[in-house]
């Protein structure tokens, strides 16, 4: 079955940055913007107070790509046109140039579920809601708890966990905050870290060193994979350096390609079955017959999943290819699994069914009932 969809204009990914009181969601920020390579953010400060410390913390990163939103809570606001004015001046055709992706920095005061829900009703058609990404703070995690016992639904709606102060705290606590955070955050990617220095590409695509037009390709996924051999899969055990604006960690990464399209339901039965340490999954993929016209853009971020169709370029090499990047994971059996999803028989008649799995994790611009 061909699914005739329209093409969205490339969108711009909105991640939430939320965390309580002082867990390092500013740490973080200035992170990704020393570290994005030259990924442009534009930040959306929203601190809690007339003196805006965190606007003032990241000031001079991004000039006019900073708004601050200094006067309040934001998720208090009654209904979402303050934020849809600030996206929208993020995201004008002049602005727009320049920004790859927006992070909103919540008040550590802030209902990351209410700050989500207000960018998934936003009607800026030029945004994407990119995901939520929680930052804990292993030093203070009980008594957080004890104090705003909301922690644990906060964590159980985060797409990425971020376990900060690992620096503070022994090696045995840190393992012991880890492991809770991690069985409150059910699928969620808990990452730990000092001075919340994690790689950005787990929160959004960088662009790579030297500038891209357009889509990021392949390529660039691979030169950040750090292994120019090429071949069709291949597993990296990287090593606590930094290069190329990139922080690597003893993260595994693998990446597939399959000239034979893949089965959608296949596809989709090992994304729901991904395991916990696979913090990344990004690529494109041939559905064939199932879908002739487009391509789909998977972004995957812990539990957070998305696919963005788009037309095929005339003459483009029908391919699938995808990064995983995760701590922990069998890369071996991963990519076993994944090239079994390949299509049997590429070119008889999809059942019109087939997508369906795919399609629910599409958004469209006017989707905002995913919380
Ligand atoms: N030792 C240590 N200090 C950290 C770490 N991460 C952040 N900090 C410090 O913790 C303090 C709070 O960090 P921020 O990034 O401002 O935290 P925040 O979540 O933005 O704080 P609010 O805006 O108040 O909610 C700052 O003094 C940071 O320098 C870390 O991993 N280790």
């Amino acid at each position: 079955m061909s699914q005739p969809r329209q093409e969205l204009p490339q969108q711009i990914p909105v991640v939430v940055l939320a965390g309580f009181l002082g867990s390092g969601k500013t740490t973080l920020l200035n992170h990704l913007l020393h570290h994005g390579g030259g990924t442009r953010i534009g930040a959306i400060v929203n601190d809690f107070g007339s003196i805006e410390i965190d606007a003032m913390a990241v000031a001079g990163q991004l000039g006019d790509s900073t708004v601050s939103l200094g006067n309040g809570c934001l998720c208090c606001a009654v209904d979402a046109s303050e934020l849809d004015e600030y996206l929208d001046r993020l995201t004008r055709p002049s602005a727009r140039n320049g920004i790859d992706v927006i992070v909103i920095e919540a008040s550590g005061l802030a209902e990351p579920q209410e700050l989500v829900r207000m960018v998934l009703a936003s009607e800026n058609p030029r945004i994407v809601y990119g995901g939520l990404v929680e930052v804990v703070d292993a030093v203070e995690f009980d008594t957080t708890r004890e104090q705003h016992p909301e922690l644990d639904r906060h964590l159980a709606i985060a797409d990425l966990v971020v376990v900060n102060k690992a620096d503070r705290v022994p090696e045995r606590e840190h393992q012991r905050v880890l492991e809770r955070v991690r069985r409150l955050a059910g699928g969620a990617a808990v990452v730990p870290a000092t001075y919340a220095r994690v790689d950005p590409e787990f929160l959004f695509d960088c662009r790579p060193t030297r500038e891209r037009i357009g889509q990021l390709s392949f390529d660039d996924l691979h030169r950040y994979d750090g292994d120019s051999t090429g071949g069709d899969e291949h597993d990296e055990h990287g090593e606590h350096e930094e290069h190329d604006g990139h922080l690597h960690s003893a993260y595994d990464s693998l990446s597939v390609e399959s000239e034979v399209p893949l089965d959608p339901r296949r596809l989709m039965a090992f994304l729901d079955s991904r395991p916990e340490g696979l913090y990344r999954i990004k690529g494109y993929v041939d559905f064939g017959a199932a879908d002739t016209r487009n391509k789909y853009t998977v972004h995957a971020v812990g539990r957070f999943l998305r696919f963005s169709p788009e037309l095929w370029a005339p003459g483009e090499s029908r391919l699938s290819r995808l990064v995983l990047i995760g701590a922990g994971i069998d890369a071996p059996r991963l990519s076993k699994e994944l090239t079994a999803c390949a299509q049997d028989a590429p070119h008889t008649y999809a059942d019109e069914h087939s997508m369906w799995g795919v399609l629910r994790y599409v958004q469209e611009p006017q989707d905002n009932e995913r919380l």
